[in-house]
């Protein structure tokens, strides 16, 4: 298995989805590096939001038209990684720390579309799930989370600290209630299906692509 030829034929099928004229969301980490090159390369007319400092800079160096998200209110496309795939399109992310950005740019787009290499898809959702929480109270927010770590990792670009969740995931919904439900916890990397409009899989020489909602 070549991972990191799965991560690029993910995101090269993702780069096509979009059309000229678009505003796109665009993801953080390793497999989303793969996206921007491919969208750069089609020298469409879009204008991009990014979920990091980290993806900005890469997408404004490959010349890609990366505004702030404090002007647009809705996207037409998110193209973004993850860690885990549940089968019925529960997904866990945040290993990058950048969670809380990217369900809201996630949210506010009318397709969100998945990339992953063949790894991610998993018969059941698994700890650790990424949390950001306030500083304000930290220690009794923690043992409200009980079992959880704080990362040794800078704060997220919002003041977060950033923290990953070890307790068992066996109903992703009644355990993102909780989370959110949590006073001092700002976000958490469970992402229910609503949100997900398709999954690409990078497997072998070729892309598994799964619906997981049709359009709005
Ligand atoms: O949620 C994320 C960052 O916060 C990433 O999308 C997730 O961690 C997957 O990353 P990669 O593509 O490097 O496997």
């Amino acid at each position: 298995m070549d991972v990191e030829q799965e991560k690029r034929l993910a995101a090269e099928a993702a780069a096509e989805l979009v059309e000229d004229g678009m505003t796109v969301g665009l993801g953080t980490g390793s497999t989303v590096r793969y996206l921007l090159p491919a969208l750069a390369r089609r020298r469409l007319r879009i204008i991009c939001v990014a979920t990091s400092p980290r993806t900005m800079r890469a997408a404004s160096e490959l010349g890609l038209d990366v505004r702030p998200f404090d002007i647009l209110d809705h996207l037409d496309i998110t193209i973004d990684g993850a860690d885990q795939i549940a089968p019925d399109g529960w997904l866990v992310k945040g290993g990058g720390g950048a969670h809380t950005r990217e369900k809201i740019v996630a949210a506010a787009a009318s397709r969100f579309i998945v990339i992953a290499d063949s790894r991610k898809p998993v018969d059941a959702l698994h700890g650790p799930v990424p949390l950001e929480l306030l500083e304000f109270g930290l220690p009794a927010t923690l043992r409200r989370l009980e079992p959880v770590a704080v990362r040794t990792a800078p704060r997220s670009p919002d003041g977060g600290i950033l923290a990953d969740y070890h307790g068992a995931v066996e109903d992703p919904a009644t355990l993102a209630e909780r989370l959110s439900a949590t006073p001092g916890v700002v976000g958490h990397g469970l992402f229910p299906p609503r949100l997900v409009a398709s999954v690409l899989v990078g497997r072998g020489d070729s892309v598994e692509r799964r619906t997981v909602r049709d359009r709005p």
